[in-house]
């Protein structure tokens, strides 16, 4: 709702009241509608502040609201009648004006806002278009370069650069109501004529063209299949071409179309999943809201490999003391060196002071001994690991939080090295972790309540998304992977092409195919685990090489491995590049003539495999392993599955994630296509649906909000 006061007399104000963030709900536009027609027919009031409660302007249209019927007044009007008010309107901005809530605030007369605020149009990411006139007024008022770079990026901007940009009229580091305020009184009277930004003149650059072509060609690269941030520029492109009354029409159309498209509602339910995960539960029941992390000031890596020194600068940068550990001198002095450019790289980017005296550098372990929580980030090996844990176990003060940063060794071995296995965690950070955003926080059977609170809150300070996941052979994300990947070889023994399923993938919107991933992350690395595994046997031909325990295996990343085809690092691997470390991916006739010479061997024939086999057995066999990881009770929900999967395997967003896709698709289509596959792959036990996935879809594909309820008690495994 929105509150009305009468300020010195002869100021009418209008508080937005809807926490946490004041977003323009039915209620509340309700309420601006009906205080602005109070404060326009007091003659008293000469002129009126629109704010928000808690230090909070707006924070868009409320996306609580979307998925239910439009009630209340519409946001378009409610924005022309207070620009067309006939005494001054003044945004008092604090905290945030986004989307609708920058709308609200470009359709009052003047805006003033404090230094600490930000403003933006966020829609984009959520597959929409400011669609209250944002995308007419903003051109009209900026120019149309800085309303597309704003509008197509959704990025937001401090008060600073809006007052750069024209947006706000006034920054103030005092208190912004108060400012707006005394405005208001200041330009009673005034003539509203020059205020109105509807009636601007577009401005027309010469060269316009070039403009529109260029910023379609950039949304096209980085937009993967999201069709939000080219109807962006199209809106944009309207209030330059078209009248304002015709150009909102436009954006009505615009709007709608977005409004209405799955890819929206992907966004959307993105958003809430992306917020939801912060709200944890672990398979033995502690919750996130019953668990109080420790406190951590200080913290230790241990190893300054790729990952270690990625860790120590999240770290450094989110203001922990931290000792840095690597045991070769050597080692340690590159370690430095690469941490310290990371550092500056990253200052220099953001705009903060260099961290590089938060970090203490030791050759032993025993600098650790005063440390409150450890990372250890040596190499993917667990006798290394159990080594480690050991010496840090007799090494560390009581009470100290040990953490591991594997991807997907079992955790509970590790605590098990340890006097307090309650105090070990996993905690999977994903390369480069100083970039990435996603963090698995992995719990054990024996994981206290309280340690697994810290982890996931140390990950939030390190800028991350923390997600909690249970114990299992590759957690959730790398376990997913696992029958995506094998699905990806077998399509190559039947007579694919590395580029042809990655094409399929990135049409579908992956940032990058499989086979490009596994180049870039070094084919090695599996490599090393399927030998740790025993899966790895001397090269042999017949339907036996191609058997382990029963069921269908493909060496062929192991005889790519054998043959030193690791991926980029050595300049071959799936694709071929210029160079070692080359980062273009060309075909490779090699390896074509590779395939075609191994199917011969085992005795395979090649057969053209159309793009929804590629896509449906990539994609359905990872995501029944999703099912099954819930049913497992590994993870909690389908959102913690999807941010996993968008944060830290390329998913693209605007298709919410494996298991939104699933239920956008259909559980039963997903069942029947999987038994498909299965009749024709009946050595694949990945393509046998698993109970859950068949139980709701039996029970009618329910929405994905109310998974839940029929996953019920998960019958955990930890
Ligand atoms: C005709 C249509 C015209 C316009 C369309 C729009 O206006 S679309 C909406 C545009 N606005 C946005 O996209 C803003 C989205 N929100 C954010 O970016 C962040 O939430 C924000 C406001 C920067 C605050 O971030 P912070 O990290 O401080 O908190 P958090 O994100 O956890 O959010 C706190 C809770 O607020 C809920 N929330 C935020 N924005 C909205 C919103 N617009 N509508 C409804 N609810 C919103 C958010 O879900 C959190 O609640 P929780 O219960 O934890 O989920």
């Amino acid at each position: 709702m929105a509150l009305y006061s009468r300020v010195s007399g002869s100021v009418g104000m209008i508080t937005l009241q809807n926490p946490p963030v004041n977003a323009l709900s039915a209620a509340v536009r309700q309420g601006i509608v009906d205080m602005m027609h109070r404060a326009l027919s007091e003659p008293e009031v000469k002129s009126v502040v629109i704010c928000g409660q808690n230090g909070k302007f707006c924070g868009g249209a409320d996306i609580r609201e979307f998925g239910a019927k439009m009630t209340g007044p519409p946001l378009v009007p409610m924005v022309h009648l207070i620009e067309a008010a006939s005494k001054p309107v003044v945004a008092a901005i604090e905290g945030i004006a986004l989307g609708g809530g920058l709308e609200l605030a470009l359709s009052c007369h003047y805006r003033i806002a404090h230094s600490k605020a930000r403003l933006g149009f966020p829609e984009v990411a959520l597959g929409l278009l400011p669609g209250a006139g944002g995308t007419q007024r903003l051109p009209r008022l900026i120019g149309v370069p800085a309303a597309l770079d704003l509008i197509t990026t959704g990025r937001h901007v401090t008060a600073a650069e809006a007052r750069q940009l024209g947006i706000v009229d006034e920054v103030t580091d005092l208190n912004a109501v108060d400012a707006a305020v005394k405005f208001a009184q200041s330009v009673t009277g005034k003539s509203l004529d020059a205020r109105r930004i509807s009636t601007y003149p577009c401005p027309r650059p010469p060269d316009l063209d070039a403009i529109f072509e260029r910023a379609m060609q950039q949304v096209r690269r980085s937009a993967r299949g999201a069709i939000a941030p080219g109807t962006c520029v199209q809106a944009v492109h309207a209030a330059v071409t078209l009248p304002y009354a015709k150009g909102m029409e436009r954006e009505r159309e615009l709007f709608s179309l977005l409004f209405t498209s799955g890819q929206a509602r992907a966004l959307q339910y993105y958003f809430f999943a992306q917020r939801a995960v912060s709200r944890w539960s672990t398979a033995n029941g502690a919750r996130w809201d019953t668990s109080k992390p420790r406190p951590v000031r200080k913290a230790a890596v241990i190893g300054l490999g790729t990952m270690g020194r990625g860790i120590t600068v999240s770290l450094a940068q989110a203001g922990f003391s931290v000792v840095a550990v690597e045991t070769q001198e050597k080692q340690l002095s590159e370690a430095k060196q690469a941490v310290s450019g990371m550092l500056e790289r990253g200052a220099k980017r953001r705009g903060v002071p260099l961290a590089h005296d938060k970090i203490k550098y030791s050759c032993s372990v025993q600098a650790v001994a005063d440390v409150d929580l450890v990372i250890e980030a040596v190499f993917e090996d667990m006798a290394l690991k159990k080594t480690v844990f050991q010496q840090l176990s007799a090494i560390c003060k009581p009470g100290v939080l040990l953490c591991t940063n594997t991807s997907g060794l079992d955790i509970d071995e590790l605590a098990s090295q340890t006097q307090s296995p309650e105090l070990v965690v996993g905690m999977h950070f994903f390369a480069p972790a100083h970039v990435m955003q996603l963090l698995e926080v992995v719990y054990g059977p024996r994981s206290s309540p309280e340690v697994v609170a810290t982890a996931m809150q140390m990950g939030k300070k390190m800028g991350k998304v923390s997600v909690a996941v249970g114990n299992c052979r590759g957690f959730v994300g790398n376990r997913m992977l696992k029958p995506y990947l094998e699905q990806a070889f077998f399509l190559l023994e039947e007579g694919a092409t590395p580029e042809q399923v990655d094409q399929v993938l990135e049409e579908f919107g992956f940032a990058m195919g499989v086979f490009k991933v596994s180049d870039l992350s070094g084919l090695d690395v599996g490599w090393k685990v399927r030998k740790a595994d025993g899966l790895v046997s001397p090269a042999s031909t017949g339907t036996s090489a191609r058997i382990r325990g029963g069921s269908r295996y493909s060496p062929l990343g192991d005889l790519l491995c054998e043959r030193g085809r690791f991926g980029q690092k050595t300049g071959r691997g799936w694709y071929q590049y210029d160079k070692p470390g080359g980062r273009v991916a060309k075909p490779d006739p090699w390896l074509h003539g590779f395939l075609e010479e191994y199917r011969a061997q085992h005795g395979l024939v090649a057969r053209h495999i159309d793009h929804q086999e590629v896509l449906e057995r990539c994609l359905y066999a990872l995501i029944n392993e999703g099912f099954q990881i819930l049913q497992d009770g590994i993870a909690a929900g389908p959102e913690d599955i999807d941010v996993i999967y968008v944060l830290g395997y390329g998913w693209p967003r605007h298709r919410g994630g494996p298991m939104f896709y699933a239920g956008q698709v259909g559980l039963d289509k997903v069942v029947e296509r999987l038994e498909h596959y299965q009749q024709i792959h009946p050595d694949v036990p990945g393509l046998q649906p698993c109970s859950l996935l068949r139980k709701l879809a039996a029970s009618g594909n329910p929405a994905i909000h109310k998974w839940r309820e029929v996953i019920q008690k998960p019958r955990s495994q930890l």
